[in-house]
């Protein structure tokens, strides 16, 4: 299983990438992570998220892409959030411009990533858990600069 992923890991950029998130190998596990459009359009926090917090925090980025995302991309990936009220501001939001996917490896990447970028409400994280990177970034409930895959499964982009 390991070397399938790290033969997904070594593919092209370009290629479209299956990779199986969160197996464990000595405790390595492969997550993905969003850095949403507010923040993509914010080059110096780019960098200091990219060169700074993610490597000072055990984390590697293995792959790096710039996606652009259809409306209806941004309702597949979160159709869990179908049918509550912000759907609409969430989907439009994820669909209005570039941003960055990254697949981050390291022991615990799912959980550590989840806790570097914080909650999800950007004034409850400056208040609660001032040293995450939603505090420090994010701008509003839907415009949260961050997400973290939040369980073990497959991911496609
Ligand atoms: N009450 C809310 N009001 C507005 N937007 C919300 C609200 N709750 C969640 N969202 C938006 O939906 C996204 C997904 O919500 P979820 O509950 O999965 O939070 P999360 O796991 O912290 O975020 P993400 O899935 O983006 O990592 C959030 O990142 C946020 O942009």
């Amino acid at each position: 299983m390991r070397s399938m992923l790290l033969k997904s890991c070594q593919r092209k950029l370009t290629q479209k990438v299956s990779i199986r998130s969160g197996d464990a190998f000595n405790n390595l596990q492969y997550t993905l992570a969003l850095l949403k459009p507010d923040l993509f359009t914010q080059p110096h926090c780019v960098k200091a998220v990219l060169n700074e917090f993610i490597p000072m925090n055990g984390l590697k980025i293995v792959i790096q892409k710039t996606v652009s995302w259809s409306v209806k991309d941004a309702q597949y990936f979160y159709a869990e959030h179908r049918g509550k009220y912000f759907f609409q501001r969430l989907t439009d939001y994820l669909s209005s411009g570039p941003f960055f996917a990254l697949v981050l490896q390291g022991p615990d990447a799912i959980s550590k990533w989840r806790k570097l970028i914080g909650p999800t409400r950007p004034d409850k994280a400056r208040i609660h858990h001032p040293e995450t990177l939603r505090a420090h970034f994010g701008l509003t409930d839907t415009r949260n600069s961050f997400h973290g895959s939040g369980k073990r499964g497959f991911f496609v982009y």
